[in-house]
């Protein structure tokens, strides 16, 4: 097996069928070329022997992009001039999108087969027969210019001319694509953004490693009704501290603040909004889908649906602010999340609940802590002597 990287659907297709002349390998014929494109995520071992053991011209695995209906097949196309195989790239300009009566029927595997179809994209099987039209739709691509997926409309209408049928199937789970609508290259860490396009990849990443856990941590001794969360991962702790940092528009931890709709804040912190890092969106997904099982299960009945009265990551500083006096939050839950680690990063530091008379210390980053907000838990944020604490808070109401 050849693997070969490249930049574009043409450059690649011409890498492996036009090699050096010199390399003697690369003049056989590969019984078989696979070409993947880099959103697709197979995620199944087995996927590729599934498509190697079918004897099909051209066969993709179903691949959909994550809760969503958008997939690697067109269930229909317009636009196709039969038969005239130097029209190829004329062809795909003019192919347009139909959807068959049976598209969802397939994305969500309420029948399942093997499927033929105009036109497919993000990875295919293609056999030794179709060799010549590969190369024939290769050599009809300007050097390097043509994306994925002219590449693979132009293939799917010399495949048309030379009677060969494209098919799709979804007989196994294989993977699926990765959504990259919503990457936006101006923060600094966009991955952190796609919790909702992309979840399996940024559960991976982000989610703390013991979330699912999460029901064997009981009532902490001595701080009724406080509860530890595995919320976020070491590195999604590090990564919100630098994304707060790149912006760098730290309040000054005054009363008056106009972020805010009345203009005041009662018990100001020095502190970014996640507003203002473009944060509220995934942060609402994020309470919604992994927070609120953790909330309603130890406050029974409680449901998050992602509403807050603020989001915000709050840093302290010896020579600025280092503490914060006792006060309730305005949330009927708060949570808490250390960002950097205490004992290590700063010295100092912590949260601490007066009438309950503990003290939440040290938390590795991405642990949190769940607390009750408005009346029961008078707390306050104990003084910093050295480096720099930063914190991630998040004051939660159920409606
Ligand atoms: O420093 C702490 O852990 C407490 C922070 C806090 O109470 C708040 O931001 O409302
Ligand atoms: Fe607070």
């Amino acid at each position: 097996m050849r693997l070969l990287e490249a930049a574009s659907f043409g450059e690649g297709v011409r890498t492996a069928l036009q090699p050096n002349p010199n390399d003697a390998a690369w003049t056989t014929i590969l019984p078989r070329t696979v070409l993947i494109h880099s959103h697709a995520r197979l995620t199944n071992s087995s996927a590729l022997s599934h498509l190697m053991a079918t004897d099909y011209d051209v066969i993709a695995p179903l691949l959909v992009r994550q809760n969503k209906y958008w997939s690697n097949f067109w269930g229909s196309a317009s636009g196709f001039a039969p038969a005239v195989a130097a029209q190829a790239l004329a062809d795909a300009d003019r192919l347009g999108y139909m959807r068959s009566p049976d598209y969802y029927e397939i994305v969500e595997r309420h029948q399942t087969g093997v499927w033929t179809v105009p036109v497919v994209f993000g990875a295919v099987v293609l056999s030794e027969r179709v060799h010549d039209t590969l190369k024939e739709a290769a050599q009809d691509l300007a050097e390097g210019e043509a994306g994925w997926f002219y590449g693979m409309a132009a293939l799917a209408a010399h495949l048309r001319h030379a009677g060969s049928l494209v098919r799709v199937t979804n007989e196994h789970r294989f993977g699926h694509m990765i959504n990259t609508d919503a990457y936006d290259a101006s923060h600094l860490h966009p991955d952190m953004y796609l919790a909702q396009d992309n979840p399996a990849e940024w559960e991976a990443v982000y989610l703390h490693e013991e979330y699912n856990q999460f029901r064997e941590l009981g009532d902490m001794e001595d701080c009724t009704d406080v509860y530890r969360v595995p919320a976020l991962s070491a590195r999604f702790a590090r990564e919100m501290i630098e994304e707060c940092e790149n912006l760098g528009e730290w309040s000054n931890g005054q009363h008056t603040d106009n972020r805010l709709k009345g203009g005041y804040e009662p018990v100001p912190t020095q502190d970014i909004h996640f507003e203002q890092i473009g944060f509220k969106d995934t942060w609402q997904h994020f309470l919604r889908t992994y927070l609120g099982p953790v909330a309603n299960h130890h406050y029974m009945g409680y449901h998050i649906q992602g509403r807050t009265t603020l989001d915000f990551v709050v840093r302290y500083r010896p020579d600025k602010q280092s503490f914060l006096r006792p006060h309730h939050d305005a949330s009927t839950v708060t949570l808490n999340v250390a960002l950097n680690q205490g004992g290590v990063d700063y010295q100092g530091g912590g949260t601490h609940f007066l009438r309950q008379n503990c003290t939440i210390k040290d938390a590795p980053p991405g642990w949190g802590t769940l607390s009750p907000g408005r009346l029961t838990h008078y707390h306050e944020g104990l003084k910093t002597t050295a480096g720099t604490r930063y914190i991630l808070v998040s004051f939660i109401d159920q409606v």
